[in-house]
C-alpha cells in the first residue's frame, strides 16, 4: 500500500494497494470489490467518498490484484485512508519502487522498461519524456531479446559443431553459419554502442560558465534561466559556489552551472570556489569562456582537459558595435539581451536539439554500456578463430550471460536494490 499521488496536498490522492490481500482491504473499507477495471463512486470507510478501481490480477501493473481510491487530497483524508488500509491484517507501507519491482518479478516488465518508467517519472523535456515513453514500452526490451535470440541460434550451431566433430564437414558448417550469425550481430552492437545521444538526452548537456572575474558570467546564468538565480555585483570574485540551473532548449536538457572567476591570488574561500569551478568545467560538455568586451587584453581561455571551449564576449553596449563584433565565438550583452538568443540558440545546436529521434532504441544508461561492451568484447573474442570450438561456445555463453543481465534475465539481484531505489513511494 502506497499513497502513490506523492508528498504534499493535491485535490484527489491516489492510494495504491497491491498483492493477495487487496480484495480485503476492498471489502473492509467498501463492502465489496466493485466492477473490475471500471471507476466507481463509492463511500470509502466512513471517511469520504471517492472513486474506486480494481484490477484483479493478472491483468494489473503488477500482475497481482490491485487496487486504487481516489479520494480527497486533504491530509485528515489521506491519513485516516491510509490507516483504514493499514488496519486490514497483512497490510503495510510499499518501499520506494516496491510496484515496479513487484511489476518486473512478474514479467510484466523487463529491467530496461523499469528503468524507462523511472526516467519517465523524472523527465523533465519532451525529447526525454518520449525517449523514455519509448523505452518504458520495450523499445530497449524488443531489441535485445531480438539479439538474444541470435545468441541462441549461434551457441545451438556451435553445440551442434561440438556433437558432430567426429563429421568434420557437418561440424565445420554448423561452426561456419554459428560464425556468420555472429558476424552480423557484431557491427549491430558496435552502432549501438556508437550512438551516445541517449545518455546525452537522459543525463543532459553540461555546460560550464567560466572567465575571469566580473565579466558577467552571473549575469549570463540569469539572463539564460530568466531570473536572478545567482547575485551579481560590481565587486569581483562574487560568486564562489557553483550555482545551476537546468534549460529545456528544444526539447534537449541542458544544465548551466556558473562558476566563481578565475584569478590569481585572493582569498581562501575564493581559491576554493576557483578549485570548484576548474574541476567542474573539466567535466562538462561545454565551457563558455566568457570575456568583457571593453577589456583591452581579454584572457585567453586556459585549456579544461580536452573540453570544448565557446568563447562569449559578454558587455558588447559598452563597445561600438563594429569592435564587438570582431571576435570569434558569440557577442552578447546580458544587460540589454542583444545576442542572448543567438548563444542559447548555438546552445541549442551543440546539445543536438532538433535532431529527430533516432530511429532505433538508443543506450541511456551507463549500465547497458558495460554490460553491451562485455558482449562485444567475448563476441570479438568469439570471432577469433584462434580459439578451439569449446573456447568460441564459452565466449557465445559469455555474451548471453551479460545480455541476460541487461534485461534481468539472469543474476541481477545487485542491481536490482540501485533502480528500484530511483523510485519514488508509489510507483
Ligand atoms: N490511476 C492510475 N493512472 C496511471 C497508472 C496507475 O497505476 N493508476 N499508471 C501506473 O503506472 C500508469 C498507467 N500504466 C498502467 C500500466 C498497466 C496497467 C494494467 O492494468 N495492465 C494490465 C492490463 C493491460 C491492458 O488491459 O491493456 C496488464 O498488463 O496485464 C495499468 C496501468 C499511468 N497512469
Ligand atoms: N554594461 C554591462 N554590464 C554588465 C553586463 N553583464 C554584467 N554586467 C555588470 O558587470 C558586473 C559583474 O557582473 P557579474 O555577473 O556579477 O560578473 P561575474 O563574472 O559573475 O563576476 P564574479 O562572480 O565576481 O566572477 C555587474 O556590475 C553587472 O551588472 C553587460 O552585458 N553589460
Ligand atoms: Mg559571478
Amino acid at each position: 500500500m502506497a499513497l502513490a499521488s506523492g508528498a504534499g496536498v493535491a485535490a484527489v490522492a491516489v492510494v495504491r494497494v497491491s498483492g493477495p490481500g487487496t480484495r480485503a482491504v476492498l471489502e473492509n473499507l467498501i463492502g465489496s470489490a466493485p466492477v473490475p477495471r471500471e471507476a466507481s463512486l463509492r463511500r470509502i470507510g466512513g471517511i469520504d467518498r471517492g472513486l474506486v478501481l480494481w484490477f484483479p490480477g493478472p491483468a494489473s501493473f503488477t500482475g497481482e490484484d490491485m487496487a486504487e481510491l481516489q479520494v480527497h487530497g486533504g491530509r485528515a483524508v489521506v491519513k485516516a485512508v491510509v490507516e483504514a488500509v493499514l488496519a486490514t491484517e497483512g497490510t503495510r507501507l510499499a518501499e520506494p519502487g516496491e510496484f515496479a519491482r513487484r511489476a518486473f518479478e512478474n514479467g510484466k516488465l523487463d529491467l530496461t522498461e523499469v528503468e524507462g518508467l523511472a526516467d519517465l517519472v523524472s523527465a523533465e523535456t519532451e525529447a526525454q519524456r518520449r525517449q523514455a515513453l519509448a523505452q518504458s514500452e520495450g523499445g530497449l526490451r524488443r531489441l535485445y531479446e531480438g539479439w538474444r535470440a541470435e545468441l541462441l541460434k549461434a551457441q545451438s550451431l556451435m553445440e551442434a559443431g561440438l556433437d558432430f566433430s567426429d563429421e568434420a564437414d557437418v561440424a565445420e558448417d554448423a561452426t561456419r553459419m554459428a560464425g556468420d550469425v555472429v558476424g552480423a550481430l557484431l557491427p549491430k552492437i558496435e552502432a549501438h554502442l556508437a550512438d551516445k545521444s541517449g545518455e546525452r538526452l537522459r543525463d543532459g548537456f553540461r555546460v560550464v560558465i567560466a572567465g575571469p572575474p566580473n565579466a558577467g558570467k552571473s549575469s549570463i546564468l540569469n539572463a539564460l534561466a530568466k531570473r536572478d538565480v545567482a547575485i551579481v555585483s560590481e565587486e569581483a570574485g562574487t560568486t564562489r559556489d557553483v550555482i545551476e540551473v537546468h534549460l529545456d532548449i528544444g526539447g534537449m536538457p541542458v544544465i548551466v552551472a556558473d562558476t566563481a572567476g578565475l584569478r590569481e591570488g585572493g582569498g581562501a574561500v575564493e581559491s576554493e570556489g576557483i578549485r570548484r569551478a576548474v574541476s567542474r568545467a573539466q567535466g562538462a560538455d561545454l565551457v563558455l569562456w566568457i570575456v568583457d568586451a571593453a577589456e583591452p587584453n581579454p584572457e585567453a581561455a586556459p585549456g579544461f582537459g580536452g573540453v570544448p571551449v565557446l568563447s562569449v564576449t559578454n558587455k558588447s553596449d559598452l563597445v561600438s558595435r563594429s569592435a564587438a563584433g570582431s571576435t570569434s565565438g558569440v557577442t552578447m550583452s546580458a544587460k540589454t539581451g542583444e545576442g542572448l538568443e543567438a548563444l542559447i540558440a548555438e546552445l541549442g545546436q551543440r546539445a543536438g536539439a532538433g535532431i529527430g529521434a533516432h530511429c532505433a532504441a538508443p543506450i541511456t544508461r551507463t549500465r547497458h554500456r558495460v554490460e553491451l561492451v562485455s558482449v562485444r568484447d567475448a563476441l570479438k573474442r568469439f570471432v577469433n578463430h584462434d580459439l578451439d570450438s569449446e573456447l568460441r561456445a564459452e565466449e557465445l555463453r559469455i555474451a548471453a550471460h551479460h545480455l541476460g543481465r541487461l534485461t534481468g534475465r539472469i543474476d541481477v539481484e545487485e542491481v536490482l536494490g540501485a533502480i528500484f531505489s530511483e523510485f519514488c513511494i508509489g510507483k
